[in-house]
């Protein structure tokens, strides 16, 4: 027996005390655990939170920063907010009709992708001149400055032609804008160009000129009452590694050496697709090298005249042995006429709306050069600039890298003259003068060349 308020002999405790101790040590435990794990929860807690905070931080999309990345979404984003807001109600569609309704008998009314880019611009010009309407698309992407698209933009906006600023691969619009509008044709050009930026942005090739083109053709074939005849370009690029020359539409075209290229000749053959399935009347257009006034700013001829009034040097490629790198250069002004006069003779799609292989009759095919016919040494569009500028060039000649470029380029046109007239008139050295003449004037630049341009045109003005 223990006397009472003796401490407990632990060594030779009874069993009851024994478990009494066991108790007070599990309880002792849990308690330390659930304080250790409220701990936890509260660390783990502020992890996520911080981890979240960061997320949101750092991810464009969502807080809009002005890189490069974040403008695509920005500019996805705003596509898709208007073909679900804006582009829709009754005021929507009369504007659309209006701007798109013809004002010649038996005019046409064109649906124009890729309206605020260089060779849309022009052509969207040209249509609504004759008495065309013309509705324009465009995503004013950022691959070269948007604000020279803006401005085309507004000297279109300024005739009448309305320009939606949307994706042609937003399925849903394209839908909606065949439902409003019977369009007779589209000239299909809104496409990702320029054949050395695939090496850095791969993807916006199949994006525009593989997935876009399909959107395109799927809404054409399927989506409009009667479908209308599609005009598209496609690119010179197409013939590749092609000895062969003056080109001809039918020389081989399956060595492409650029993802450009190999996209453009993915179109023709997905052109073949729709026009045997669904009977839609498709013309492929091949450009050679198309520069003049409100051009590309990516192209060799707008590039080098930026750097030249710089003062900075430009790269100039040659060949492995020292000869020159040809091009067709071929002026703005002959293409308009070419793509004209390919819509004018373009025959009507014999499909029915609802597509699924319901033609009438075999629909017309077709693909064209729309070149200069004759190649042009770059050293020589180089030195073409140089006059006009008033300055020399600094040139880093390097070797032509293997990033896509071909030796030259030089179109046989006889194709296209025989079906529609096309007749290229244009040398380099006056197209150039002409670029030459609206650069100065457009970017207020001071060269020796500046007061001679200025008064000729002003000269023309008065004249
Ligand atoms: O004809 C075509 O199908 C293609 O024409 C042009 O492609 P490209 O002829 O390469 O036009 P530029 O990029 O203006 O180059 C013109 C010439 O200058 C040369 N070049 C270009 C850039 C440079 O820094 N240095 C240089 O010597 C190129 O090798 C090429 O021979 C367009 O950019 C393409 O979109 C179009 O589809």
């Amino acid at each position: 027996m223990h006397a009472m308020g003796s401490p407990a002999d632990t060594s030779k405790s009874s069993k009851p005390d024994r478990y009494n101790a066991y108790l007070f040590r599990r309880f002792s435990s849990a308690k330390v655990f659930a304080t250790s794990s409220r701990l936890l929860f509260r660390v783990t807690l502020f992890a996520g939170l911080l981890l979240i905070f960061l997320f949101l931080l750092h991810y464009p999309p969502l807080l809009l920063h002005s890189s490069q990345s974040s403008s695509s979404h920005r500019s996805a984003h705003r596509s898709l907010l208007s073909s679900f807001s804006s582009y829709a109600g009754a005021a929507w569609e009369r504007d659309i009709r209006r701007s798109a309704a013809p004002r010649r008998p038996e005019g046409f009314s064109v649906l124009v992708t890729g309206a605020a880019g260089f060779v849309g611009f022009h052509c969207s010009l040209a249509l609504k001149q004759r008495g065309d309407g013309v509705l324009g698309l465009d995503n004013f992407n950022a691959y070269y400055d948007p604000t020279l698209k803006r401005d085309r933009v507004a000297l279109l906006a300024a005739r009448g032609v309305v320009v939606l600023d949307a994706d042609i691969n937003d399925a849903a619009l394209l839908a909606r804008l065949f439902a409003a509008v019977p369009f007779s044709h589209v000239l299909h050009l809104a496409a990702q160009a320029g054949v050395r930026y695939a090496a850095q942005n791969p993807q916006s090739y199949i994006a525009s000129n593989v997935a876009g083109l399909v959107s395109v053709f799927e809404a054409a074939a399927k989506r409009a009452d009667p479908p209308p005849a599609v005009v598209w370009a496609s690119s010179s690029s197409v013939y590749g590694l092609n000895t062969d020359a003056p080109f001809s539409e039918l020389h081989r075209t399956d060595r492409p050496a650029s993802l450009y290229a190999a996209t453009k000749k993915a179109g023709e053959a997905i052109a073949h697709t729709y026009n045997h399935i669904y009977g839609l009347s498709i013309t492929g257009l091949r450009f050679f090298t198309v520069y003049g006034p409100w051009g590309r700013p990516d192209m060799a001829y707008f590039s080098f005249t930026r750097r030249i009034l710089a003062g900075k040097p430009i790269t100039l490629f040659r060949m492995p042995d020292g000869a020159a790198v040809l091009r067709d250069f071929t002026y703005i002004d002959d293409v308009v006429r070419g793509c004209l006069g390919a819509l004018d003779t373009a025959e009507k799609s014999t499909g029915a709306a609802g597509g699924a292989g319901k033609k009438k009759a075999p629909a017309q095919l077709r693909v064209y050069n729309l070149g200069n016919t004759s190649p042009v040494p770059v050293t020589k569009m180089v030195s073409l600039l140089e006059d006009l500028l008033g300055r020399k060039a600094k040139k880093n000649v390097v070797t032509l890298p293997q990033n896509g470029d071909v030796p030259f380029t030089h179109a046989n046109v006889s194709l296209a003259e025989r079906d529609f007239g096309y007749r290229p008139t244009t040398d380099l050295a006056t197209g150039l003068g002409k670029f030459v003449q609206w650069y100065v004037k457009y970017y207020g630049v001071h060269s020796a060349a500046t007061a001679t341009a200025r008064t000729e045109e002003e000269l023309t003005a008065s004249a």
